[in-house]
């Protein structure tokens, strides 16, 4: 128990007031100091202590007990003051019933009511006020309690975030490694250094892969190590403020341990003040009593302080007794002081409160701060926490890219390896060729070096050699000008022998051709050559059968037809790749052809034409002939005047259309463009019998002066011939085609015009309906071409048999040959045939129509003269000729021999042949 506060020492103090109270000194400060700070055993607080391990909710518990204790005890002194009070009052009353002076009595008990209703007055004003202080004690109580559980947060906090500090570590340990790092942190404004004190930048996008990952580790170990530093300053910054809230904690608990102590004891000396008051009061009012009733006189002076502390005084006619007067007195000054020294403790008790008040608020601002900075911690936490995540991803992501970059580089190693390969393979033979170069060199350079030498040898020689060559050179010029003048001399003889031989060879020429024709004229037969058209791919080219064969001798050909032995058929020529046959070249036939071809300009009327089945060649074989023909007739002009003119028309379904006409058609195609369709608009050419009986068309006819031209318009007249594609042949001619070529020419040596015609047909093919699986227009086309082609054949019969009629006019084809075939032409029937098993009906009927065409005898052929040339240029050439032979001396070794006559001359070099007469003599003029 604590020891009493104040002393109760009635032998000392008459009214039982303590002394300190009577020398107006502290009581606790003066005699018993007081001890800062409340223990346990003080507050009883060992019991509670056992009970709870806590101390704040212990301490919380003592101070609500005792101020219950204190409402509970101050309520009850109230209640005994207020009984005590009546009894004084009653005994008051009742002593002043019995007192004489009663009116003084009751105006003494009136003032020590007065001060008794102060007193109690006081006493509620300070129960209210350490009811408040009670109250306030509770608060900070509350709020200490308030405090150690934040204390308990900022534990647990602090625990927590060692926690994650240390798995933090390791977690950042073992992703990181343990390579050192260099980083300067986002923020912090610092750079730290690797173990060298090489600052290093963080670069991972350039430099090498290698580098780049090294630099990411270094990187993640640095922010560690700042990390790990940053957390361990927080930590100690935490918990060092932790500590130094605990000490603060623990000074702010003993001061209010302190507190409450001096409550107790100044609540324990209010009750003893209160005890004691209410007795002394009592005592000092029946000492008063008894003064008075004793007469004793009571000083004056002592009224004016009683008025001034609120105290009636007793009025001296009233109460004279100085014995009263005194103790009134002494009562008086008791109560001053015990009122100063309350008052002064309330203050204390204030003045006590409004610090403690100022101190709560201190720590509840200190508190908040805590609670703030330790948001601020969690909050930091939670963002290393998020800063933690994305390091991890960003790791993740680089030991993707490092496991990426080591597959390339594995790559780049593996293609490094072979490059290297490589290069070493093209460093050997770029040395191997080095080495070969070099040797060829040094074997090139030797002959160079010789060649150099013999180069200095020949140029020394050169100059020799220059004057020796000179002289020579001189030498020999003189000896070539003699040789050169005897030369020339002997050439001119030649020259002049060679015109003669010239102008002697083309009369033999014609001498012979004379005789060629006289020959084939005497001959008056129209001749049949044959041609057999090789094998197609379809047809067996590849394995096909052949029904022909040549026999030999190269005329025959024979035809195993129906196996009942071979049917031959004997004709002038057979062109055939076969063996036996002649050869089947253009030229080869030209060769054969051309002889009687070239008589259409001694003016014989010549007439070549094409038989044979659909597809046999008979286009093919009569381009190639008036190709070759044509460009034959112009060089064999040379030597003669003439003029040379082509028609060519065609009969098409026993109709003549002129081949020359401009094809413009209704398709708006260009000119000579080639037409597909046949044109069935195109108007006929009419075919008339002249007064001399001669068959006529009014066809175009064109001047021409050269083969090209010729071949030209054939071409020409061949795209717009009627056509068309049919089974047996992709461009079947579904028209004869005639092409006429007329000669005037002017024979100087025979003094004669001819003119003559060289008909070259290309017939229609004859075709099977059957096999030609035509319809509708082509089957009108097919029968018009059997048609014709069986009136050539009555023809061709009637002239075999010599009859008195022929039957020209069943055609238009008829009618137009019916010139070439009448006795006064020469004829060549070039008979087209297939040499396939599959065709061999169709040649059987091609072979038989030549055989009887064989045997068509035309008679002798004439020339056709026109006219005659003038006599002088006749007698001009005759001279020439007769010149040639007579006057042939020349003198030997003469330069300016006379030259040979200009008509010999001419011809001889190819050049103009003498003029026709009149014309002739003007340009001789000019
Ligand atoms: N001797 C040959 N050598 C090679 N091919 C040939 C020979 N003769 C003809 N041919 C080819 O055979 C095909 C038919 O020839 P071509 O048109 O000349 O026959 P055709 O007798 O005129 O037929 P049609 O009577 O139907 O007009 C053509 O493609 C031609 O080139």
């Amino acid at each position: 128990m604590p020891p009493p506060p104040f002393s109760s020492n009635k032998d000392h103090v008459p009214l039982g007031l303590p002394e300190s109270y009577l020398s107006n000194q502290p009581p606790s400060t003066t005699s018993t100091p007081p001890r800062r700070g409340l223990h346990a055993n003080d507050l009883d607080l060992a019991s509670t202590q056992s009970s709870s391990n806590d101390p704040f909710q212990s301490l919380y518990e003592t101070i609500k007990k005792h101020s219950k204790l204190s409402g509970e005890q101050a309520s009850r002194e109230t209640k005994r003051s207020t009984m005590h009070k009546k009894k004084l009052r009653v005994s008051t009353s009742s002593s002043l019933h019995n007192n004489n002076d009663e009116s003084d009595s009751s105006s003494a008990t009136a003032n020590a009511n007065k001060r008794l209703t102060n007193i109690s007055h006081d006493l509620k004003s300070s129960n209210i006020r350490l009811k408040a202080q009670v109250a306030s004690l509770l608060n900070l109580s509350n709020l200490l309690l308030k405090s150690s559980s934040s204390g308990k947060t900022l534990g647990m906090v602090k625990a927590d975030a060692i926690a994650f500090s240390s798995i933090l570590d390791s977690n950042v340990i073992q992703l990181l490694g343990p390579s050192p790092a260099s980083v300067n942190l986002a923020g912090g404004g610092e750079s730290s250094k690797d173990s060298k004190g090489k600052s290093l930048n963080l670069d991972l996008i350039g430099g090498e892969d290698n580098a780049c990952v090294g630099e990411m580790m270094n990187f993640f170990k640095g922010m560690q190590t700042v990390f790990e530093n940053e957390c361990s300053a927080k930590i100690e910054a935490a918990e060092a403020e932790a500590n130094q809230w605990k000490e603060q904690f623990e000074k702010s608990e003993s001061e209010r341990v302190m507190l409450l102590y001096d409550y107790k004891k100044m609540e324990e000396e209010l009750d003893s003040v209160r005890n004691r008051t209410n007795e002394e009061v009592l005592e000092s009012i029946y000492d008063g009593r008894l003064a008075l009733a004793n007469g004793e006189d009571l000083a004056v002076k002592d009224d004016a302080a009683l008025i001034a502390m609120g105290i009636q005084p007793i009025p001296t006619n009233a109460l004279t007794t100085s014995v009263g007067r005194t103790h009134v007195h002494h009562e008086m000054d008791a109560l001053r002081k015990q009122k100063e020294f309350l008052q002064k403790e309330v203050e204390d008790a204030r003045a006590a409160l409004h610090r403690q008040q100022a101190e709560t608020n201190a720590r509840e601002c200190d508190m908040s701060n805590i609670t703030d900075h330790l948001e601020d911690m969690q909050k930091k936490l939670l963002q290393s926490e998020k800063d933690k995540v994305a390091l991890k991803r960003k790791l993740i992501a680089a030991n993707e890219e490092k496991q990426k970059l080591k597959k390339r580089e594995w790559s780049y190693e593996k293609s490094g390896i072979e490059a290297k390969e490589l290069g070493e393979i093209a460093v050997r033979k770029a040395e191997d060729i080095l080495e070969k170069a070099y040797k060829v060199k040094v074997a090139k350079r030797r002959p160079l070096v010789r060649a150099k030498r013999l180069a200095d040898e020949s140029r020394r020689g050169v100059g020799e050699l220059g004057r020796h060559v000179k002289l020579e050179i001189n030498r020999c010029l003189h000896d070539v000008c003699d040789l050169v003048r005897d030369g020339l001399f002997a050439l001119g003889e030649e020259v002049q022998g060679a015109a003669e031989m010239r102008v002697k060879y083309r009369l033999e020429a014609q001498e012979r051709r004379k005789i060629f024709n006289k020959m084939l004229t005497m001959q008056g037969r129209l001749r049949v050559m044959a041609r057999i058209r090789p094998l197609e791919m379809k047809e067996g080219g590849g394995g096909g059968q052949r029904c022909l064969s040549i026999a030999p001798g190269g005329d025959t050909i024979m035809l195993d037809f129906d196996h009942n032995g071979a049917h031959k058929f004997r004709f002038d020529k057979v062109f055939s790749h076969l063996p036996n046959a002649h050869s089947d070249t253009e030229h080869g036939i030209a060769e054969q052809v051309l002889p009687l071809a070239l008589s259409a300009m001694d003016g014989y009327n010549v007439c070549i034409f094409a038989y044979g089945q659909t597809g046999s060649g008979k286009t093919h074989t009569m381009k190639a002939l008036t190709s070759i023909i044509c460009r034959k007739l112009f060089s064999s002009r040379e030597g003669f005047k003439s003029k040379v003119s082509v028609s060519y028309t065609e009969i098409y379904n026993n109709e003549v259309r002129d081949l020359l006409r401009n094809p413009k058609d209704d398709h708006g195609r260009s000119e000579w463009g080639r037409v597909d369709k046949i044109d069935h608009n195109v108007p006929s050419l009419d075919v008339r019998t002249n007064s001399d009986g001669k068959v006529e068309v009014n066809s175009i006819s064109v001047r021409i002066t050269c083969a090209e031209e010729v071949e030209d318009l054939v071409r020409r007249g061949t795209e717009i011939r009627s056509t068309f594609s049919t089974d047996l042949n992709k461009h079947s001619s579904r028209s004869h085609a005639l092409l006429t070529i007329t000669c005037e020419v002017e024979n100087e040596w025979a003094g004669l015009k001819y003119c003559g015609k060289l008909n070259l047909v290309d017939l229609a093919g004859s075709e099977r309906l059957s096999r030609s699986n035509t319809e509708g227009d082509r089957l009108k086309e097919t029968q018009f071409i059997n048609t014709s082609l069986a009136a050539l054949g009555n023809v061709m019969s009637a002239l075999a048999k010599d009859q008195a009629y022929i039957p020209y006019r069943d055609s238009k084809l008829t009618m137009l040959l019916s010139e070439s075939l009448s006795g006064n032409s020469k004829v060549l029937m070039m008979t087209c045939i297939k040499e396939g098993t599959e065709e061999a009906s169709e040649t059987l009927c091609s072979l038989q129509f030549g055989a009887r065409a064989k045997r068509v005898k035309l008679g002798e052929a004439k020339k056709n003269v026109v006219g005659k040339v003038e006599e002088a240029t006749a007698t001009a050439t005759a001279t020439a000729a007769g010149g040639s032979n007579g006057d042939g001396q020349r003198k030997k070794g003469r330069v300016n021999a006379p030259p040979p006559p200009p008509t010999v001359l001419a011809a001889a070099a190819g050049g103009k042949p003498p003029s026709i007469r009149g014309k002739s003599k003007s340009k001789e003029k000019k």
